[in-house]
């Protein structure tokens, strides 16, 4: 990562503090990073636990950095980016739905625009990220994007069309495993275990099942298979899954997340 770059963000949320944090790992100096974040505390906030600078508003952050992250709701960037100038700028845009097409209209001029969609693991350093780039961004500018999400976890490039399926599996996947992890933890107190040890059982269990997936790149069915003993516990408790529709509600889950990414991006 070159440590001259400016990296400015235009709100300081959940996501821009995660990513803050992965550039200071990396070794961003934090008097090269900037927050432009309308409420006083958060913005207080986020300089005292990181160093970086506060911005009086977008306009100011925008006009001293090379490279600006878009960390607001898709709903209020039209606000947030109003008279910012454009030219001579990387926009990367985190927002969900909102197309590269779409800012390109609005930031004007030679505009160059990166997006991705991370997830809040990020904030841990275990974040999964997918790329796309806009029509005027260059080679190098998805290269500098890259590097920036490397820095909070893994980052696969992808067709701009497929970020919504992206929010859809990995943007929005967290709040479903977490859910399953609370149903796991809820089971395992009914059945008489403390609520942290149950927690932290789950939890582990769901940490270590992905690293074996990740580690041995079997198919996750070769792997449940292993779990499952003839006339044993696992398939029985497979079945019931099953009857109960597991499969197709995280399915289902994933088409309405991906239609409202898609109906976010036509606001
Ligand atoms: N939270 C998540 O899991 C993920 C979020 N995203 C995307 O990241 C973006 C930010 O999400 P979060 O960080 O979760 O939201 P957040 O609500 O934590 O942060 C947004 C921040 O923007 C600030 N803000 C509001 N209006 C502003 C304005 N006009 N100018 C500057 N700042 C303004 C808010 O005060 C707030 O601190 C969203 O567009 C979302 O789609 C993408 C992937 C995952
Ligand atoms: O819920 C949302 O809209 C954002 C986008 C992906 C995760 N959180």
């Amino acid at each position: 990562m070159p440590t001259e770059i400016k990296i400015g963000f235009v709100g300081g949320g959940n996501m821009a503090e995660a990513i803050i944090k992965g550039l200071l790992a990396g070794g961003v100096p934090a008097g090269n990073l900037a927050v432009a974040e309308p409420l006083p505390a958060r913005a207080a906030t986020l300089k005292e636990r990181y160093g970086v600078r506060i911005a009086a508003d977008n306009r100011t952050l925008c006009a001293g950095c090379d490279a600006v992250v878009l960390a607001v709701k898709p709903q209020v960037y039209g606000t947030a980016l109003q008279g910012i100038e454009a030219s001579g700028k990387l926009f990367i845009s985190i927002m969900a739905g909102v197309q590269s097409s779409a800012l390109e209209a609005l930031l004007g001029g030679e505009s160059r625009v990166v997006r991705v969609m991370p997830n809040t693991p990020a904030l841990v350093l275990a974040g999964a990220s997918a790329i796309s780039r806009g029509t005027l961004a260059s080679e190098a500018d998805l290269a500098l994007t890259r590097r920036i999400f490397d820095l909070v976890g893994t980052t696969c490039v992808v067709d701009e069309k497929l970020l919504d399926a992206v929010t859809g599996v990995s943007g929005s996947g967290p709040a479903y495993v977490l859910t399953f992890i609370e149903s796991l933890a809820d089971a395992g107190v009914k059945h008489g275990l403390t609520r942290e040890v149950a927690t932290a059982l789950a939890a582990q269990t769901v940490l270590g099942s992905a690293k074996l997936l990740l580690e041995t790149r079997e198919h996750p069915a070769a792997l449940k298979g292993n779990v499952a003993s003839p006339g044993g516990t696992t398939i029985a408790a497979m079945h019931s899954l099953d009857r109960d529709g597991f499969r197709a509600a995280v399915m289902n889950a994933v088409d309405v997340c991906v239609a409202k990414s898609i109906e976010l991006g036509k606001r």
